[in-house]
C-alpha cells in the first residue's frame, strides 16, 4: 500500500480537510457516491437487487448518490428511517428522487435484497445507539445477504473501534478519503470485514498532514553481508525468570536468538535455571549486578521478573543502562507502582520501549482496563507522553506511539496470538532487532508486524486460530523475516532469485 494511502487523519483534521475541499470547489460527496457505485459495479455486477440503508447524515448522502447512479442497471431499494439532516444529504435525496428513485421508511416493507449497502452512520456517530436504533441494526443484521459498509460499519466508532450500543458486522468496508483507525483496532476487525480505501482522487495539495499511519514493515536494513560475524548482530540481555516464571525469560531469549541477535544472555532471578536444553545456544547466568552489562548491549527486562524487592532493585539500576532498553510485563507493574522509577524512565537520554497489554497499560495510567480499551489510541498516546517512551499497546490492532504523539497501527494479527507467552516472544523479537541496529521505533514496528503476520500465517495454514503456541510462533516469524530479506539479498548480488 503506498505511504499516502496508509495515512491516518484525526477527526478534527478530517473536518478541516472536508471544509477546505469544499472551499476549493471539490464535491467530496459526489466523488464518494461515484466511487462507491463504481466499486459496486465491479464487485457485484448487475443485475442484482440492492438495498441501501441511508441515514440522516452525509453517510446517508453517499448512499443516496450511489443508489441514483445504479438505478438504471439494478433493482434499487432505499431504506431511509429519517429524513436527511445536512444540506449535502438533502441535495443527494432530491437528485435521487428526481432520477425516479423511491424511498421507504419501513425496512420490513422492502423486497428481499441480494446485497445490503450500509450508509446509516459513518464517521459522525457521536454517541451510543439507543434501544430503537439497536433494534434496527439487529433487523439489518438478520438480512440473509452480504453487506458492504460505507466508510464505517454503522454503530462502530470510526476513531476508537468500539461498538456504540450495537454495530452491523459487514463483509466489506469502503473507507472514504482515508482509513479510520477504528476499523482496525479494538472491535474494529470483528465488524469491518475486508477494508478497501476509496481515495476520491483528492489533489495532494489539499491532503492534510497525517497524525498516524497504518504500520508497514521495513526489514530490508536487516540484510546481511557475507563478511559478518556474530559480533555484527549485537548482544541481548534478558532480565527476568524468577522461580516459577523461568519460561517467560526463556521464550524471550529464544525469540531474540530466532530473530537474529548475535548473542543472547538470560540473567535469571532463579539460580536453578542454568540451561535451556532445547536451545543450548542461550547463555544463562544467575542475576549478578548490572555492572556486567556492556554499554552497547540491548537490555529487555520484565519477562517472568516478578515484583520482589530484588526485582525492584534491579529495575531501578537497569533504568540507568545507557544502551537500548525494553520494559515488559512485571517491569511495567513495578513501574506503575513507583513514581520515582517513572521519573528515572522519563529522564533517560535514550527513550526506552515499553510493551504493555491493556491491563498493564491501565496500571501505568491509573485507570481501568475498560477505559484503555474504549480509547486505545488515547491510551497509547498518554503512555508515550507521560513516560517519554516508545509505547506499544498490545492486543487486537496493536498501536505504537512515541512521545510526539505520532502513531502507527498494526492491521495484521488475530486471536491465534491470544495465548500465554506471546508477549515474551514479542519482547525478545524487539530486542533482537534493536541489537541488529534498528532504532526503537523501527525495531518495535517491525517486530510487531512480524509477530502479528506470523499469527495470520498460522490462521491461514491451520484453517483457524486455535492452537498456536508461543514457541511455535518463532519459526513462522523467522521464515517471514527471511523471505522479506531475500529480495534485498539477491539485489545485493545482482542475481535473479531462484524462486
Ligand atoms: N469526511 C469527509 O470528507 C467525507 C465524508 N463523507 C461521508 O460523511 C460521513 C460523515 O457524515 P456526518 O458527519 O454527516 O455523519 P454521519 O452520516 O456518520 O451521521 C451523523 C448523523 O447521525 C446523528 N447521530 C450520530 N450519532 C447518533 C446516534 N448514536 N444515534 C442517532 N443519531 C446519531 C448525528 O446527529 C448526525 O445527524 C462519512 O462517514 C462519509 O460517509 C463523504 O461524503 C465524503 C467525504
Ligand atoms: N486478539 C488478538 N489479535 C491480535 N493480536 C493479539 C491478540 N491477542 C493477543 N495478541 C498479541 O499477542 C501478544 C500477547 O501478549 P501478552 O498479552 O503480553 O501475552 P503474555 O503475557 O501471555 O506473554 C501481544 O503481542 C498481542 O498484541
Ligand atoms: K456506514
Amino acid at each position: 500500500m503506498p505511504a499516502n494511502e496508509r495515512a491516518l487523519i484525526d477527526a478534527t483534521a478530517l473536518r478541516q480537510w472536508e471544509q477546505q475541499a469544499a472551499q476549493a470547489g471539490l464535491d467530496l460527496m459526489a466523488r464518494a457516491g461515484a466511487a462507491i457505485a463504481h466499486w459496486l459495479r465491479l464487485h457485484y455486477p448487475p443485475p442484482r437487487r440492492l438495498l441501501f440503508a441511508a441515514g440522516s447524515g452525509n453517510n446517508g448522502g453517499d448512499a443516496l448518490i450511489a443508489a441514483r447512479l445504479l438505478l438504471s442497471d439494478y433493482a434499487v431499494s432505499v431504506w431511509q428511517p429519517q429524513p436527511p439532516a445536512t444540506a449535502a444529504a438533502q441535495a443527494a435525496e432530491q437528485q435521487y428522487l428526481a432520477a425516479g428513485g423511491r424511498l421507504d421508511s419501513t425496512l420490513s416493507a422492502l423486497p428481499p435484497a441480494e446485497l445490503l449497502i450500509d450508509g446509516l452512520f459513518g464517521a459522525g456517530l457521536n454517541r451510543p445507539l439507543d434501544a430503537g436504533w439497536q433494534a434496527q441494526i439487529a433487523a439489518l443484521d438478520a438480512l440473509p445477504c452480504p453487506r458492504v459498509a460505507l466508510d464505517v460499519p454503522s454503530g462502530l466508532d470510526a476513531w476508537r473501534g468500539c461498538v456504540q450500543g450495537a454495530a452491523l458486522p459487514v463483509d466489506h468496508t469502503l473507507a472514504l478519503l482515508c482509513h479510520k483507525p477504528g476499523l482496525f483496532t479494538a472491535d474494529g476487525r470483528d465488524y469491518s470485514g475486508r477494508v478497501e480505501l476509496l481515495t476520491l482522487d483528492c489533489p495532494p495539495a489539499l491532503v492534510p498532514a497525517a497524525q498516524g499511519e497504518l504500520l508497514a514493515a521495513n526489514l530490508a536494513p536487516l540484510r546481511r553481508r557475507h563478511n559478518s560475524n556474530k559480533g555484527s548482530f549485537g548482544s541481548v540481555s534478558i532480565i527476568g525468570g524468577c522461580a516459577g516464571m523461568g519460561g517467560a525469560a526463556l521464550l524471550a531469549g529464544r525469540a531474540a536468538l530466532a530473530l537474529g541477535a548475535g548473542k543472547v544472555r538470560i540473567h535469571s532471578l532463579d539460580a536453578r535455571l542454568s540451561l535451556d536444553p532445547l536451545w543450548p545456544e542461550l547463555m544463562i547466568a544467575p542475576l549478578g549486578n548490572t555492572s556486567s552489562l556492556a554499554a552497547d548491549e540491548v537490555v529487555a527486562i520484565g519477562p517472568g521478573l516478578g515484583q520482589s524487592p530484588q526485582a525492584h532493585r534491579i529495575l531501578a539500576s537497569v533504568l540507568a543502562h545507557p544502551g537500548a532498553l525494553l520494559l515488559d510485563a512485571d517491569a511495567l507493574n513495578l513501574l506503575a507502582g513507583d513514581p520515582a522509577l517513572q521519573q528515572q524512565l522519563r529522564q533517560r537520554p535514550r527513550p526506552a520501549v515499553i510493551t504493555p497489554h491493556p491491563a498493564e497499560a491501565a496500571r501505568l495510567l491509573a485507570c481501568s482496563t475498560t477505559t484503555v480499551q474504549q480509547d486505545r489510541l488515547a491510551a497509547v498516546r498518554r503512555l508515550a507522553a507521560k513516560l517519554g517512551v516508545i509505547a506499544v499497546l498490545k492486543g487486537a490492532g496493536s498501536l505504537l506511539c512515541g512521545p510526539d504523539g505520532y502513531y502507527r497501527l498494526c492491521t495484521a494479527g488475530n486471536a491465534a496470538l491470544a495465548s500465554a507467552g506471546q508477549g515474551d516472544i514479542l519482547s525478545g523479537s524487539i530486542a533482537a532487532l534493536l541489537a541488529q541496529g534498528q532504532d526503537e521505533t523501527s525495531a518495535a514496528g517491525n517486530a510487531v508486524w512480524l509477530h502479528a503476520s506470523a499469527g495470520d500465517r498460522y490462521l491461514a495454514d491451520a484453517g483457524g486460530p486455535i492452537g498456536l503456541r508461543a514457541s511455535s510462533t518463532l519459526p513462522l516469524m523467522q521464515q517471514l523475516l527471511n523471505r522479506q530479506l531475500t529480495g534485498s539479498i539477491h539485489d545485493l548480488h545482482h542475481r535473479k532469485p531462484p524462486f
